[in-house]
């Protein structure tokens, strides 16, 4: 039977999510509905690029794939153009994998197999030397400054000139924290104890680290992975919900990494888009919640306030990022699994962040925590909920900037659930992705377009583009309009 796929948009009554069915098993390169590991016939399975759903073929009602093990969104092959593409295909290949009620069993298909997993980080400075470069990187990717395909050739002198107006504010948060991210070595034991805990579940791997930004970067892991003679590999992202910023942007740079590289192209890759469906990831979460909220001296009263790194709208909107809606059904998981254990708080959701002269996701952190103040909330639990990791916008901009506009605005109980790091739980149900994730690992597809990246790689067209880039970002620092905009927005 193969996969069959239910394109975008809405999804028809017959296919909506009934969490009912266990799991599903790959079984000779298709998809098919499991119950307790015995195969459902009656059962047909299909993805719409966020679950896999069964759908009954005999009674009308449709039912949910995803089990406790089996929540994340998982792609074989680096098929990942953008995330748009990725919609309604799924792609598994045969392997010896069975998932039944708790025990997860992965046996590898020949001794020789060396499995790696590579987790995708954004990376961040680990001096304030390093702050601007940083900014540089970040904003040279087309993936966070998205500019039409006619201005393309701007993105490097623009972020050159945005790295440098932005580097003293930047700078100022990294000192608040100690003078530089903590995320390499936050990342680094991540990797370990997940490689501890795959060991523990009988699934020796070399695990890596591939920062989009800052070192090491994904070229350093990708050399590493190919030097060690990796022979299957899973590629985990640090972000438990799906944006073309962040997870889609380090799959862009390994497809085009793939792609140009004849080993790594036959290599049987999976690619695990999202994973804050998990069972585990919202167990864990709700844990932390629970642990925090029993420090106030009145638990029942606080407001839960998820606040979530915003994007731009025109990603939601133009570009179908998928950021929002995961964002919206996470917060929901995680709150349907408070109320499970009896924990009844009222919660809200709002984006973090902004940074430039767009309209980013509302509604915005800083002024839902005055509205708050103002309609009588006194205690309120912050819950950074797009990132694993401490980091500067958890402990600069949660800890001091909002904490400080929430105590200003009457909130006087304030609390913050620290982030995931390394909580046993949290890293156990990743090994458990990881090993699900395994037996659909495929060779990427390959592809003759050249990315914008490669775009660069012909040294002549790029001194022409920085160039007339430069004299046309220097033009548009001079028109007063934009002027205005950097100084309100950018710094
Ligand atoms: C899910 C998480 C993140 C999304 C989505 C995201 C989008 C996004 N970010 C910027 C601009 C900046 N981000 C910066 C730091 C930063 N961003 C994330 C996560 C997401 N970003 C993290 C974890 C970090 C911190 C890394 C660290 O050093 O600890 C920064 C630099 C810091 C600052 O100056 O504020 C910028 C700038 C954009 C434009 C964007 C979406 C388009
Ligand atoms: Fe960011």
């Amino acid at each position: 039977m193969n996969a069959t796929a239910v394109s975008g948009g809405v999804l028809p009554q017959m296919m909506q999510p009934i969490s009912n069915l266990e799991t599903f098993t790959n079984n000779n390169s298709s998809l098919v509905c499991s119950r307790n590991g015995v195969r459902a016939p009656s059962f047909k399975a299909s993805h719409d690029g966020k679950q896999i759903y069964c759908q009954s073929n005999e009674a009308s009602a449709t039912q949910s794939c995803g089990s406790t093990a089996q929540k994340s969104n998982v792609l074989g092959g680096l098929s990942l153009k953008s995330h748009r593409q990725t919609v309604g295909k799924t792609f598994c290949s045969a392997g010896e994998y069975a998932y039944s009620g708790g025990a997860i069993n992965y046996q590898s298909r020949t001794a020789e197999e060396k499995v790696g997993v590579l987790l995708l980080n954004l990376g961040g400075p680990e001096t304030l030397h390093d702050v601007q470069p940083f900014l540089y990187n970040l904003f040279a990717d087309p993936d966070i400054i998205r500019l039409p395909r006619l201005f393309k050739f701007l993105q490097r002198p623009l972020a050159q000139l945005i790295s440098i107006l932005r580097a003293p504010k930047s700078k100022e948060g990294y000192a608040a924290i100690g003078g530089g991210s903590p995320l390499r070595k936050i990342t680094d034991e991540q990797a370990n104890a997940l490689k501890m805990a795959l060991e523990v579940k009988k699934v020796p791997a070399n695990v890596y680290v591939a920062m989009r930004y800052w070192h090491p970067f994904t070229e350093e892991a990708v050399h590493r992975i190919k030097t060690d003679g990796i022979t299957r590999l899973v590629v985990l992202p640090l972000y438990p919900q799906f944006s073309i910023s962040t997870t889609g942007s380090s799959i862009r740079v390994l497809q085009s990494m793939f792609r140009n590289d004849a080993h790594l192209s036959s290599l049987p890759v999976a690619v695990i888009e999202s994973w804050y469906q998990r069972d585990g990831y919202v167990r864990s979460m709700a844990d932390l919640i629970e642990k925090e909220l029993a420090n106030f001296s009145e638990p029942e009263e606080v407001m839960i306030f998820f606040s979530a790194h915003g994007v731009p709208v025109s990603y939601i909107e133009d570009a179908g990022d998928p950021y929002k809606d995961q964002m919206e059904e996470c917060i929901l998981l995680i709150m349907q699994e408070l109320k499970a254990r009896g924990t009844k708080n009222n919660h809200t959701l709002a984006y973090q962040s902004r940074v430039g002269p767009v309209q980013w996701l509302k509604p915005y952190t800083d002024e839902v925590l005055v509205e708050l103040g103002q309609k009588g909330v006194r205690s309120l639990l912050a819950v950074p909920v797009s990132f694993v990791s401490e980091h500067i916008e958890t402990l600069e901009e949660i800890d001091m900037e909002y904490k400080h506009l929430a105590l200003e605005s009457g909130i006087s109980n304030w609390g913050r659930v620290p982030a995931l790091n390394c909580t046993p739980s949290f890293i156990n149900d990743l090994a458990d992705a990881v090993i699900e994730a395994l037996p659909s690992a495929m060779a990427m597809s390959t592809s003759d377009t050249a990315s914008e990246d490669e775009l660069y790689d012909d040294p002549m067209r790029y001194v022409i583009r920085l160039f007339f880039g430069s004299i046309l970002a220097f033009l548009l620092l001079l028109s007063p309009k934009a002027i205005l905009a950097f100084r309100n927005n950018i710094l």
